[in-house]
C-alpha cells in the first residue's frame, strides 16, 4: 500500500506469526530481489486499543511512528473487515494515535490522523545540542552550514530551509542521518517556503533514504515553519509523491491524506528463509 508514494508492505500479524528480522525486512523491501517498498508495517492486536502498529524501515530498523503508514494501516484493517469502525485508536511506539477514516459507499476516501504533540526539546529528539531547543541553529554538515530546527513527532526530525529543491540529496542526506549530533539518527527534511499556506519539501529518511513522502516529516516541517514564523496554523505540504494537509490545533498536529492499495498477495517464507 502507498500513501502519496511512501509505500510499505503491510502484513497481517493478527492471524499469523510475522518474521520481523532486519534480514527478512530488508530483503522483501528490496526493489530488485524482493517485493520492493520503503519498509514493512505489521498489523497486531492491542490489549487496550483497537490495534498495534509496528513499522520497519527499508534497512530493517524499527521506527516509532509513520504518518503515511498509519493512514494505510487504517485502510487495511477497514478493507480487510478487521473492524467496522471509522474511528480508531491505534497504539504505536510513539503513543496512541486517533484516526478518522472518511468512507463513501464503502470506500476509504481519505484518512485524518491526530499525530500528537510535537516537541522541540532536544532530549526528546534526541539531539546532543548544547541548548534545550535547536531552532534555526547553524550546523556544519559536510563543509556546508545548514540552519536547522529539530522536532520530535515521536520520531526524530531535523528541518532545514533551501532556496531550491533540485540538488543531490543522496550526497547530503546520509551526512545528516549519520551525524553524531543525533544519537538515534534522524529524518531530514529540506524545505522551500512557497507561501505561508504552502510548503514544498524533500526528505531523506532514517533507514530508508529518500522517499516520495514522509507523513511525520510533513508534520515536523509544518511545526518548524510555524515556530520560525514562516507559516500559519494550516498548510498544504507538497512532497514528491503528493500533498498533505496539515493543521495545528490545541497543541496537536493533524494530518489528512490518501491511502491506496497497490497489490495483495501471499509471501512464500521459503523464498526468504536463507536471506
Ligand atoms: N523513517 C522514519 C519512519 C517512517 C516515517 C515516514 N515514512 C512517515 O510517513 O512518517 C523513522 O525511522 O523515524
Amino acid at each position: 500500500m502507498e500513501g502519496i508514494g511512501n509505500d510499505y508492505i503491510y502484513v497481517d500479524g493478527i492471524h499469523q506469526d510475522v518474521i520481523m528480522t532486519p534480514a527478512f525486512i530488508s530483503r522483501i523491501s528490496d526493489r530488485h530481489f524482493g517485493i520492493g517498498s520503503d519498509g514493512m508495517i505489521v498489523i497486531l492486536p492491542s490489549q487496550n486499543y483497537d490495534f498495534l502498529m509496528r513499522m520497519f524501515n527499508r534497512d530493517g530498523s524499527e521506527g516509532k511512528m509513520c504518518g503515511n503508514g498509519i493512514r494505510c494501516f487504517a485502510k487495511f484493517v477497514y478493507d480487510h473487515h478487521l473492524t467496522e469502525k471509522t474511528y480508531l485508536e491505534i497504539e504505536t511506539l510513539a503513543g496512541v494515535k486517533r484516526v478518522w477514516l472518511k468512507v463513501e459507499n464503502g470506500t476509504v476516501q481519505s484518512v485524518r490522523v491526530d499525530m500528537g504533540k510535537p516537541s522541540l526539546d532536544v532530549k526528546m529528539i534526541p539531539c546532543l545540542f548544547e541548548k534545550t531547543e535547536m531552532i534555526n541553529e547553524p550546523l556544519q554538515i559536510n563543509q556546508n552550514i545548514y540552519y536547522c530546527t529539530a522536532v520530535s513527532m515521536g520520531n526524530p526530525h531535523v528541518v532545514t530551509y533551501v532556496d531550491q529543491l533540485d540538488f543531490a540529496i543522496e550526497d547530503i542526506g546520509p551526512c545528516f542521518e549519520k551525524n553524531q549530533m543525533f544519537p538515534e539518527s534522524v529524518n531530514t527534511e529540506f524545505v522551500q517556503v512557497v507561501s505561508p499556506e504552502r510548503l514544498k519539501m524533500r526528505v531523506w529518511e532514517r533507514g530508508s533514504g529518500e522517499t516520495m513522502a514522509c507523513g511525520t516529516g510533513a508534520c515536523a516541517v509544518m511545526y518548524a515553519s510555524y515556530v520560525n514564523g514562516l507559516c500559519g496554523r494550516q498548510v498544504d505540504v507538497e512532497l514528491l509523491g503528493g500533498v498533505l494537509h496539515i493543521d495545528y490545533e490545541d497543541g496537536h498536529i493533524f494530518m489528512e491524506g490518501p491511502a491506496r492499495t497497490v497489490f495483495e498477495g501471499i509471501i512464500n517464507e521459503e523464498d526468504f528463509k536463507n536471506v
